[in-house]
């Protein structure tokens, strides 16, 4: 991976602007590839939210920490019952962060990164409960999308259609954002990123 070349310097400096971060782009913008250098680079800084999903898990996916599995069933039951910050349904299988996670996890006073969908950064910025900063990843070019998702080798070719469907739609919807950074290099972006973080307004 490109991030494995990179010099980063390791720092455990807080942001003076402590608010949780949501990461938001479409499938294969670098999303989790950033968040990843984010915490390589600064230990004890920062942690994240376990979503609940009723996809099935991949090979090497911990239950708790990659996700919550769980069936649709009490998926559906925790909607009812308003548990979710945000939920989405995406390429046939439901993902959401509940209020009890996005609670424990700040809980550890450390800063807390949010991976969400438009559709849940939407959710979250109309009912206006979590005070956070929200960035979006956005890619050089739409074909790119494909070509990094592709490379991946995760996704079958119907998984692939469905979140390059959907990316059209997310592309569109820059407005509720505090920061949109475009991820061309990975090294100028993940620095751009961290900049603001922790406070330039570099873009
Ligand atoms: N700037 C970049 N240049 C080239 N390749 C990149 C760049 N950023 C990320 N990648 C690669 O693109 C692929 C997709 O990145 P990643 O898995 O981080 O995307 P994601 O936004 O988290 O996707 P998803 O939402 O589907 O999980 C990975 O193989 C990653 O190494």
């Amino acid at each position: 991976m490109a991030s494995s070349k990179l010099q980063l310097t390791s720092s455990k400096i807080e942001p003076a602007d402590v608010r949780p971060i949501v990461i938001s782009g479409p499938s294969g913008v670098g999303k989790g590839t950033l968040i990843q250098m984010l915490q390589d680079a600064h230990p004890g800084v920062f942690t994240r939210t376990v979503s609940h999903t009723t996809r099935k898990p991949r090979v090497g996916e911990v239950e708790g920490v990659s996700y919550f599995f769980v069936p649709d069933g009490r998926f559906g039951a925790m909607v009812w019952n308003d548990a979710f910050v945000e939920y989405t349904f995406f390429g046939g299988n439901s993902y959401g962060t509940s209020q009890q996670n996005l609670e424990d996890q700040m809980a550890t006073g450390l800063v807390v990164i949010l991976e969400v969908d438009v559709e849940g950064v939407k959710q979250m910025r109309q009912a206006g409960t979590v005070d956070a900063r929200y960035i979006f990843i956005k890619p050089p070019r739409f074909d790119t999308l494909e070509t990094r998702l592709r490379g991946r080798n995760t996704e079958t070719e119907e998984s692939i259609e469905k979140r390059l469907e959907q990316a059209t739609r997310e592309l569109d919807q820059l407005g509720y954002y505090d920061m949109v950074i475009m991820n061309d290099d990975l090294a100028e972006t993940y620095k751009k990123l961290e900049a603001f973080i922790w406070g330039s307004t570099t873009r």
